[in-house]
């Protein structure tokens, strides 16, 4: 059901604003006071809030920073707004100002697309959510899914290792979406510059700092009760890394400016595709802090190391491009398949998915061909060398002459043989072993 709270304390209008929303099938409270406001957004959660300016005890751009965090969009109705305040109800990220007497009309206007907007954002959100599937049937990816069923529901931090691109997002929402927990709160601490971690983190009061106009949440309060996502954690400044342990300490956390804490619940994931053992020894990351996010450490391997994925991911990004693109693309011929199996995927998932939609996009039938393959994938199974073994041999024969070969291809390392060839290096070791005794 769709909610709206009205704050304001003249009666009549009160109640004639809320016939008028009640009519179009929206809940309605009503706070004659910035108080009962408070108290009741906390509550009753409104998507927007009708908010008038002058109350019996506080000015309404005084209260926004209190209720901003419970309702989605906030309307202004003034009896006597001027442009200053139109222009300061922007800035502080108001939807819309409407002077008394009030046109309903347009009021009905603005709510309508305030609910239009939203609309389009749960869609949004709704298909990202649908993204987090993990798609893959290769041994890792299926103990992976076998392990985060076992974890998620329980309080526990998770680490999550792996190169950029190889889903370690995706992961972390797909252990999200099976626990109880309310919301997923993502930060990527690659992406935030030094001095505004504090702030994004811990939020701030009004007046703080210069520019602190109303007082702001932090990321960690807002997943209050929910999943805090700290992606590229080995990012983290220093002295972040004080500041984060004794949240995770205390479970208690602070913002800027103020003297009281918070009761925090959250569960945290992180995310790195940096060497902690490195990080540690250099003493660029806490070790307390590291054993306190490393309960479980999950490895996610690159895409080359699981090429029998490909495939099926392929197939996924295409099915996703047409929906996005309005294409209608049904297969992949079997040479780009060969190719995109081939090719060595440095930049991992991310990279394939985004050579599926270029080629998705770039097509005009219905089948993905080698012409439209990237340059750096086009010539990769040319590239290949090809080596002639003579029919009329056994098995055995055929597997010794061609591990043989690999070996000399790469100047006898076993270890990388043993990784071309997907074996074990005991395997390969006891295979040539015994070709010697025989
Ligand atoms: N197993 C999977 N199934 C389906 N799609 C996936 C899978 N893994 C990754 N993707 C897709 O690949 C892209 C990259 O994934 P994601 O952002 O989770 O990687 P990451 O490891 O977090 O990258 P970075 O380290 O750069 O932040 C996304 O578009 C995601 O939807």
């Amino acid at each position: 059901m769709r909610k709206i709270l009205i704050v304001e304390d003249d009666i009549s209008i009160g109640s004639m604003l809320k016939k008028f929303i009640e009519s179009k099938d929206i809940e309605v409270e009503i706070a004659e006071n910035g108080m009962k406001a408070k108290h009741i957004s906390k509550k009753f959660f409104p998507d927007i809030i009708l908010l008038d300016l002058k109350l019996p005890d506080i000015y309404g751009f005084d209260l926004i920073g209190d209720i901003k965090q419970y309702t989605k969009e906030i309307i202004i109705i003034t009896a006597h707004g001027d442009i200053d305040d139109a222009v300061r109800a922007t800035k502080m990220g108001v939807y819309d100002f409407f002077e008394k007497p009030i046109d309903f009309i347009k009021l009905g206007t603005s709510i309508e697309n305030i609910y239009k907007m939203l609309d389009l954002k749960e869609k949004v959100e709704n298909k990202k959510k649908n993204s987090n599937k993990i798609i893959g049937n290769s041994n890792a990816i299926r103990s992976l899914k076998l392990k985060i069923k076992k974890i998620a529901e329980k309080n526990i931090s998770v680490l999550l290792l792996g190169e950029s691109g190889t889903g370690k997002e995706v992961l972390a929402r797909s252990i999200h979406n099976l626990s109880k927990r309310k919301k997923f709160v993502a930060v990527n601490c690659g992406a935030i510059p030094e001095e505004l971690f504090e702030s994004e983190l811990f939020g701030y009061e009004k007046g703080s700092f210069t520019g602190a106009d109303t007082a702001k949440p932090g990321k960690i309060e807002m997943a209050d009760g929910g999943t805090l996502f700290l992606d590229e954690i080995g990012d983290l400044p220093k002295n972040m890394q004080v500041k984060l342990l004794r949240v995770l300490e205390t479970k208690e956390v602070e913002r800027i400016g103020s003297t009281k804490s918070k009761k925090v619940d959250i569960r945290i994931i992180a995310a790195t595709n940096r060497k902690f053992d490195e990080m540690i020894k250099n003493g660029q990351f806490r070790d307390d802090l590291f054993f306190r996010i490393s309960v479980i450490e999950l490895i996610i391997p690159p895409l080359r190391e699981r090429k029998e994925d490909i495939p099926e991911l392929a197939n996924y990004f295409v099915m996703n491009a047409n929906e996005d693109l309005e294409t209608n693309v049904k297969e992949i011929s079997k040479e780009v398949l060969d190719s995109l199996v081939n090719y060595e995927w440095p930049g991992n998932i991310r990279e394939l998915r985004n050579i599926i939609y270029a080629m998705v996009a770039l097509s005009d039938g219905n089948i993905l061909t080698c012409d439209m393959l990237p340059v750096k994938l086009k010539n990769i199974n040319k590239n290949k060398e090809f080596l002639k073994i003579p029919l009329g041999l056994n098995l055995e024969e055929v597997e010794k002459i061609y591990i043989e070969e690999t070996l000399k291809k790469i100047g006898n390392n076993k270890t990388q043989a043993a990784k071309m060839l997907g074996i074990s290096k005991v395997t390969l070791f006891a295979k040539l072993k015994k070709w010697k005794e025989e």
